[in-house]
């Protein structure tokens, strides 16, 4: 498939005329044919109008035929075959075997909301049937049913091409709901975003729908995405990227005649709770595992172990000292833009140079551009409670230790710490009891608890979480990984008295669907 560099406004391939930028290879440094035109206001208006004309179609479509969207979108990835891996390779940095494990999790992702979409359960009908003769006054027919909130932007995320951007989670989730989606491509994919693009606009049109339903835009600054959240017929926003950025587009949202949602996904540092039994037994494989965890994918997870707590003492030490040894030993690695590499370096000199952080250790030194070494700090317990800028995130192969005096100052610590994506604890049976003390603060602060893993690596299920408070997320109730996902896009609608005959097919009597429904508080699917 031939990449040209145009936007896809609905049917239509565009060039913008607003600015022109190429891909840049992280690796060589070098740019990437072809150049993109970027897009500007007549852009954002065209797409959102084809956006805002398709819904009523789209919202309404058969489940089976939303399912098969889905379906096809996900066969139409495939089918661009290794051009799609190639460019994303040239685009990223990231490695072959990753990025073809991104492709699975992005089709994966699709084919199990198509699932989702055909069981129909989002939907949640609800009917309280009348009661005339209830006294002292007579309860009127009341049903409920969830329908989409309208065409939804999404950012496509710098660091996963395929899964977090333009046929991503947030795509998949909308597209489920019955969302017109326009994304934002990012640029320093647009190439992989282009090939994608393509592969939903076939899909588009093989499934006969509107073809307003998707369209990809491209810009060479802030304001296109600024000019697309502001729009008055998106009606919400999926993000994942940086605080900056999130919080940017939170304010232009809020700031609307209509406020909308923005469901942003932003920053986190991933607390990791060393438990003494767990380093008294096995502190050289958590070191290993660490490192292991803290430099895949050069450490460009929203997910890394970006802090660790640990009671003081000779096992701690034994962890440090493996720690230090694998990631002296790790090579350094490229990242996936000269601007994420920037940030990187500045972030891990900021740290180095503050009189509070010691340096354990540096990875392996760089070879070439845009290539980051792994740095693992340490820090006391006071010293991070006295410096909030400790907590930054630091969006790369860095992490920091906090040595705690006592379990108590672990939880101490644990209090202060902002909203985060992840809490992990390291445990054995013997610290059971501490890890219990813990949990309710986890809890408050995190979106996923995990016991002896590693928060990278966020698994695509029902069950999922990838969320959590703030700045983890502009919007805790929610998960932008995980089939929950669709219900960011839905809201609910209530039917009083409706005539039968008027009434959507979700809440008819004798359940046209054969969904299951919740009818005078009891779930069934009469
Ligand atoms: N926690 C996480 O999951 C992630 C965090 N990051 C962090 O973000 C930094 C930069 O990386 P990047 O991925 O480019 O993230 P950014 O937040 O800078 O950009 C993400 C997307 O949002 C757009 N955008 C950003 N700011 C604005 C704004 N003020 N108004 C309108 N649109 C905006 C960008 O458009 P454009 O660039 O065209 O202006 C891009 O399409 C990293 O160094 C890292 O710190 C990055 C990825 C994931
Ligand atoms: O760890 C993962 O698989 C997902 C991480 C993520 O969402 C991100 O880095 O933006």
């Amino acid at each position: 498939m031939t990449i040209t560099g145009e936007m896809l406004i609905g049917a239509q391939a565009h060039r913008g005329g607003e600015g022109e930028f190429r891909a840049v290879d992280p690796a060589s440094g070098e740019a990437l044919e072809p150049a993109f035109g970027g897009g500007g206001a007549a852009e954002v208006d065209r797409a959102c109008v084809l956006a805002r004309a398709a819904f009523d179609v789209f919202r309404e479509t058969g489940l089976d035929q939303r399912a098969t969207f889905l379906e096809t979108v996900a066969r139409n990835i495939l089918d661009i075959g290794d051009d799609l891996i190639d460019r994303a390779m040239a685009e990223s940095g990231l490695p072959r075997a990753r990025l073809e494990g991104e492709r699975g999790r992005t089709v994966g992702q699709l084919r199990l909301f198509a699932q989702v979409v055909r069981e129909g359960g989002w939907i949640e009908p609800r009917i309280d049937p009348a009661m005339p003769d209830r006294k002292p006054l007579p309860r009127p027919d009341i049903r409920q049913r969830h329908i989409p909130l309208g065409p939804v932007a999404v950012f496509g995320a710098s660091n996963f091409p395929l899964a977090f951007s333009v046929a991503g989670g947030d795509t998949a989730s909308a597209f489920a709901a019955g969302c017109p989606v326009v994304v934002k491509g990012h640029g320093a994919h647009p190439g992989t975003s282009e090939l994608v693009g393509r592969a939903i606009r076939a899909a588009v049109a093989s499934c006969g729908l509107p073809e307003g339903v998707f369209s990809l835009l491209f810009g060479t600054g802030n304001e296109i995405g600024t000019a697309l959240v502001a729009d008055p017929r998106i009606k919400a926003v999926g993000f994942t990227g940086s605080r900056r950025g999130g919080l940017a587009l939170m304010e232009v949202a809020a700031r609307r005649p209509e406020p909308i949602p923005v469901y942003a996904e932003m920053s986190s540092i991933n607390p990791v709770f060393l438990m003494p039994a767990a380093l008294a037994s096995r502190a050289e494989a958590l070191g290993k595992g660490f490192v292991a965890s803290l430099t895949m994918g050069a450490g460009q997870f929203c997910t890394n172990p970006g802090i660790l707590l640990g009671v003081e003492g000779p096992d701690l030490d034994r962890f440090v000292a493996a720690a230090v040894e694998a990631l002296g030993g790790s090579a350094a690695s490229t990242m996936l833009t000269p601007g994420i590499h920037a940030a990187y370096d500045s972030g891990v000199a900021k740290l180095a140079a503050s009189g509070a952080v010691t340096t354990l250790a540096r990875g392996m030194a760089c070879s070439g551009p845009n290539q980051a070494q792994a740095a693992f700090f340490t820090t006391t317990a006071d010293a991070f409670l006295a410096d909030t800028g400790l907590q930054e995130e630091v969006f790369g192969a860095a992490s920091l230790l906090i040595r705690c005096g006592d379990a108590a100052a672990m939880k101490t610590v644990a209090e202060r710490l902002e909203g985060q994506l992840t809490a992990t604890v390291q445990m054995d049976a013997e610290d059971k009891a501490a890890v219990a003390a813990l949990i309710p603060t986890l809890e408050r602060k995190a979106g996923r608890i995990l016991a002896n893993g590693w928060p990278t690596g966020v698994e695509v299920c029902h069950a999922m979480v990838h969320g959590g408070p703030f700045p983890a997320t502009s919007d805790p109730r929610s998960t932008s990984v995980g089939t929950l996902a669709i219900r960011r896009f839905l809201r609910p609608v209530c039917y009083q008295d409706i005539p039968a005959d008027l009434l959507p097919e979700a809440v008819r009597d004798g359940n046209p669907l054969g969904l299951w429904r919740r009818v005078d508080g009891e779930l069934g699917r009469e």
